[in-house]
């Protein structure tokens, strides 16, 4: 008979993943995500079924790692909320399997992991992308991918400037105030945006609100909303001035409607960078386009349960 499946809650998750042991993860597996080797990883592009009423998305998300003997899926639910309400727009729970016997090991809060996991693939994708002298950093958006953009750029690099835009000003703001006196509240994208190295686009808009005219050249966007096929984050112009980067070409060819509606070329998968088989172009303008893959949460809910096991046995 099975053990009955661990319960690890938000808080739990909270407590056991920490940047520092999950970057390393992430980078291991996004390089062997694009090795293509299937006794590696199989991640198929997520399956998505729409909540019409709701103008969201229920994404379910597997993933196999044979040789590390890993089974998960996520399910995560995606809403459109109207402006001024005060409920998520994601809810992600993530399952964690036996692959041997096929019984669910543990089932997580997924809202901790999408949050971490998200923000520190960016953060990889800035480490590799961004200019090496790097000063300003800009988040466009104030909603739990900014915080937790902020929280891991903020503990992995040292930036001497922060600035956050919302289309609310005062949102902005108090968004500011609760980092610190250090962040500074921008009215408009282009004041917020223009001389930063690195820019986080975090909203859950559906057109353009990042244009390339504003963007220095050399800059580092990356750009996390945006997921479905006909929403944008990034106009025409900066798709096809920057060179652009993703973290699955085929899920950038189904999901990203900055990429298939702007023809903009992908020129390489994170996971190739890190694995040395395309170069990281420094020195040009560069897009990373994340749309969030089943292997970044099978290796965050690996880590998460192997330390809630170690936890459990002191
Ligand atoms: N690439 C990935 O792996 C992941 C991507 N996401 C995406 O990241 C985005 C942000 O997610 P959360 O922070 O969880 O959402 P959230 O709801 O907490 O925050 C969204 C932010 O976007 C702003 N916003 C909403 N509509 C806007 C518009 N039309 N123009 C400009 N700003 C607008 C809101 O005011 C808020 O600041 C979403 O698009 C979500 O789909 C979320 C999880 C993983
Ligand atoms: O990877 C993920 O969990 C998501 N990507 C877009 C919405 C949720």
């Amino acid at each position: 008979m099975a053990e009955t499946p661990a319960l690890i809650w938000e808080h739990e998750v909270c407590s056991l993943l920490k940047y520092g042991e999950l970057i390393p993860r992430l980078e291991t597996a996004l390089g062997k995500f694009s090795n293509r080797d299937s006794a590696e990883v199989i991640q198929p592009v997520r399956t998505t079924v729409p909540l019409q009423k709701h103008s969201g998305f229920l994404g379910v998300m597997p993933c196999y790692m044979e040789n590390e003997g890993i089974l998960c899926t996520k399910l995560v639910c995606f809403y459109k909320r109207p402006t001024g309400s005060t409920l998520p727009s994601t809810q992600a729970t993530v399952m964690l399997l036996d692959p041997e016997y096929g019984n669910v090991k543990a089932i997580m809060d997924g809202d901790v992991i999408t949050g971490m996991r998200t923000a520190a693939v960016s953060a990889i994708s800035a480490k590799l992308l961004m200019c090496p002298d790097a000063e300003i950093l800009t988040i466009l958006g104030t909603g739990k991918q900014a915080l937790s953009h902020y929280n891991v750029f903020t503990e992995v690099f040292s930036f001497k400037e922060v600035r956050v835009w919302s289309r609310s000003k005062d949102k902005a703001e108090a968004f500011a105030q609760s980092l610190g006196h250090h962040v500074t509240a921008c009215e408009s994208v282009e004041e917020a945006v223009r001389g930063a190295d690195v820019i986080v686009t975090v909203t859950r808009s559906t057109v353009p609100v990042l244009s390339g005219q504003w963007v220095k050249p050399g800059a580092h966007v990356a750009a996390v909303g945006a997921c479905r096929p006909d929403w944008r984050e990034l106009d025409d112009t900066l798709m096809k001035q920057a060179v652009v980067y993703v973290d699955s070409r085929e899920a950038a060819v189904t999901e990203s409607g900055d990429i298939i509606l702007s023809g903009a070329e992908v020129f390489a998968e994170m996971g190739e960078v890190i694995n040395g088989t395309k170069p990281a172009h420094r020195e040009k303008t560069t897009v990373f386009k994340s749309l969030g893959l089943g292997v970044e949460d099978a290796a965050s809910a690996q880590l998460v349960f192997d330390k809630w096991k170690s936890k459990e046995k002191l």
